[in-house]
Order: C-alpha cells, then sequence, then structure tokens
C-alpha cells in the first residue's frame, strides 16, 4: 500500500478544542453544517502534509481563540514506514516535527504531497497571473526541493534588488551584482516552470478531453522576459539561454526600473495561459468551461505527482461538490475511485451516489 494519512489529531486547533479523525484508505467524506470546522481540518491536513495553508494564516490565526498554543499531528503509514508529522504553534511562532524531531516546513513536505481543490481555485484561469503562478510554484514546492528553494530565493532576490532600486543615489556596481543573481536564480526558476508545466499540460489535455469531449485545452508559459508576444509552446529553453534573455530584458528596463523603484521582469511577472481550442479561456471560455479547466489542472496535479513520486497524492476536495454541475461531480468521483486517498467535505451527502458512500468512510464533523 503507499503512503496515507492515517489519523489526524488536533488540540486548540482553528474552532477545535480537541478533535481526532481516523481516515480510510480510500474515500473519507466529511459532513457537516455550515462552520461545523471541516475547512479547519482539511487545512491542517494540508499543513502537515505540503507544510503550508492555502489560507496563508499567520501562525495565531491557527491557535483557537483563547488559547496560548495549538497542536496538530497526523500519522503516514505505507510502503512498510511509520510517520509521524507535527505541527505547534505557541505564541507567533510556528514548528514542525517529524517522528518527534523538530524540522522545517521542508521537513514535512514531500513525502506525501496533497492537492487541494476548493471554491477559491475555481476562478483560477481569469484572476490575476499571481493566482496561476501560485497554484504552479505551491505544486512544485512539494516535488522538489530545488524548486522550493529556488522560489523562496527568487522571492527574496527580488525584494532586496527593489529596497536597491529604491534608494535616492543607485550604487550601478551593486545593481549589476543584483543583476547577476536575479537572472541565475529567476533563469532556473523558469526553467523549472517550464517543466513541471509540460507535464501538467499533457495530463490536463487528457483530463479536459474526457470532461468536455471534442474541445482542447492548451496551457502554455509566457515568460515576461521575453516580451508579451513570446509563447514558449512546448519547447524549453536552456537555462543559459534564458539568463541571458533575463539580463538583456534588464537592461532594457533599466531606466524604467530606476524610476519606478521596482523590478520589472522576471518570474514573478510571468503568465500561464490557457486556451480552449486556440482561443484564450479568460475571454472567450464560458463559466463551466472555466471550472473545467480547473478541473482538469488538479486531475493532472494528482497524475504528476504519481509520474514523479510513484505514488498518489493526498487529495483534498474542500466544498467543491455544491460548485460544480452533476456530470464534473461526475468526472471527480470517476477519477478518484483511482486509488487516490482522499478528503472531501460537503454540507450534504445527496452529491454523492449510493455506490461512492458504501464505499467511502462517512465521518460527521461537529465541534
Ligand atoms: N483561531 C480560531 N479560533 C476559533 N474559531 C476559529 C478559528 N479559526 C476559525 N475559526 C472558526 O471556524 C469556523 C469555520 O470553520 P470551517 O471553515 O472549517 O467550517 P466548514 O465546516 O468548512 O464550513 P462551511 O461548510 O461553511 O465551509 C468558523 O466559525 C470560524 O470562526
Amino acid at each position: 500500500m503507499s503512503i496515507r494519512v492515517s489519523s489526524l489529531s488536533v488540540y486548540n486547533f482553528r474552532s477545535f478544542a480537541a478533535y481526532d479523525l481516523s481516515l480510510g484508505e480510500a474515500v473519507n467524506v466529511l459532513v457537516g453544517r455550515n462552520a461545523a470546522g471541516k475547512t479547519n481540518l482539511v487545512e491542517c491536513l494540508q499543513l502537515l502534509t505540503s507544510g503550508q495553508s492555502f489560507r496563508r494564516p499567520s501562525p495565531r490565526d491557527l491557535v483557537r481563540q483563547g488559547a496560548e498554543a495549538c497542536r496538530a499531528q497526523c500519522t503516514l503509514e505505507g510502503e512498510g514506514r511509520l510517520l509521524e508529522m507535527g505541527l505547534a504553534v505557541a505564541g507567533s511562532r510556528r514548528t514542525f516535527s517529524r517522528n518527534g524531531k523538530k524540522v522545517t516546513a521542508a521537513g514535512v513536505r514531500g513525502v506525501l504531497p496533497s492537492v487541494l481543490f476548493c471554491p477559491d481555485h475555481l476562478d483560477m484561469v481569469k484572476r490575476s497571473a499571481s493566482v496561476r503562478r501560485a497554484a504552479l510554484d505551491d505544486f512544485g514546492v512539494q516535488l522538489n526541493e530545488q524548486y522550493a528553494r529556488l522560489v523562496s530565493t527568487y522571492e527574496r532576490t527580488v525584494e532586496q534588488r527593489n529596497n536597491l532600486l529604491k534608494e535616492p543615489y543607485v550604487d550601478r556596481g551593486l545593481l549589476a551584482a543584483w543583476d547577476e543573481s536575479i537572472s541565475a536564480t529567476g533563469a532556473a526558476l523558469t526553467v523549472h516552470r517550464m517543466s513541471l508545466l509540460a507535464r501538467i499540460r499533457e495530463h490536463a489535455a487528457r483530463a479536459y478531453g474526457a470532461i468536455a469531449p471534442g474541445e482542447l485545452l492548451g496551457i502554455s508559459y509566457s515568460p515576461s522576459i521575453y516580451g508579451d508576444e513570446y509563447t514558449a509552446g512546448d519547447k524549453i529553453p536552456q537555462r543559459g539561454e534564458v539568463q541571458e534573455q533575463f539580463l538583456r530584458a534588464l537592461d532594457e528596463r533599466r531606466d524604467e526600473e530606476l524610476r519606478r523603484g521596482i523590478t520589472l521582469t522576471g518570474p514573478h511577472r510571468d503568465e500561464i495561459l490557457f486556451t480552449i481550442d486556440g482561443r484564450d479561456a479568460r475571454s472567450f471560455a464560458s463559466q463551466g468551461q472555466q471550472r473545467s479547466v480547473v478541473l482538469a489542472w488538479k486531475i493532472a496535479e494528482v497524475a504528476v505527482t504519481r509520474d514523479i513520486l510513484g505514488r498518489p497524492p493526498l487529495l483534498l476536495l474542500d466544498d467543491v461538490m455544491s460548485e460544480l454541475d452533476a456530470s464534473r461531480r461526475e468526472s471527480i468521483m470517476h477519477f478518484i475511485e483511482d486509488g487516490v486517498q482522499t478528503v472531501i467535505t460537503t454540507t450534504n451527502l445527496g452529491y454523492f451516489s449510493d455506490l461512492v458512500l458504501e464505499e467511502a468512510k462517512v465521518v460527521e464533523v461537529d465541534e
């Protein structure tokens, strides 16, 4: 059996004083009224498997109102291994642990990545580019530690370079050194992103074709250093070539950057574009088609995790059944039958067929 979460325990976490949840190997349905705490449990599972939460909380947000500290732990089992991942928050300090030993967020991620799908994601196609970049990076970070290091180094580099650009007198020698470092990290990140997106593209196109037969989904990465017109298609450029282009782009925008005091080009400005039958999905796709794109993207994340790690991720579906129509719900159910441990939250069991409910572990959540 591949690695699964067998149990989760929380103490003073969000709305819960104390709560224990035991999970089945396949589909788990958490049912409960609004504000029962279902999303809080999903968030906790995401934190303990990926080291991050889609809500981007401050540590204090995780602690139950009125309490000083919180704790959570989950047990991962399978492939002959037994692992305890822990999270503790005291004041504004958040600490992770693995088998009782303190680790950074990197120490909990990578064993059992999680793929989360929640209503916030449904309009990913038409929201700002930062949302799509974050979707790609949040996924990549879980699969590859080098990707994770590049994301954080790049963010830091942009911030520090921006600080320099904001100074009244900018030391040109120092700026050249920052250009070198941002272009090196940025080029590596660009290539990582494009490689990961190429894997997602292939699976997402197939999944989309199954959800909407006859329609063709395209996904492309558009690096800002190449200008607006460039789309890479399937070709992934060499890192050295990207770095050279990055340096050229910085040179071209030097005066504007100095005037505005910010870094105007690089992976923090890149676009991920979706097309359906060759037309930009932001302006041409219906809401239903846009939702199908996101569903296909999530299905692709599961498939890519399998390709890379040789095991499926934990799939967390928070309150999405009510947002999807019957045929898309069916696509999800069809897909999760495929050996993926899944946690689905809902206020209404009516969205599930008798067959699914017979096989699933149904837990009523009420703090
Ligand atoms: N730090 C905290 N302390 C106490 N309560 C909290 C804290 N953080 C969140 N909550 C409470 O948790 C509840 C929300 O829980 P959650 O979002 O998990 O509900 P849900 O069961 O997913 O509901 P819905 O079906 O409406 O999505 C809210 O009432 C919120 O006020």
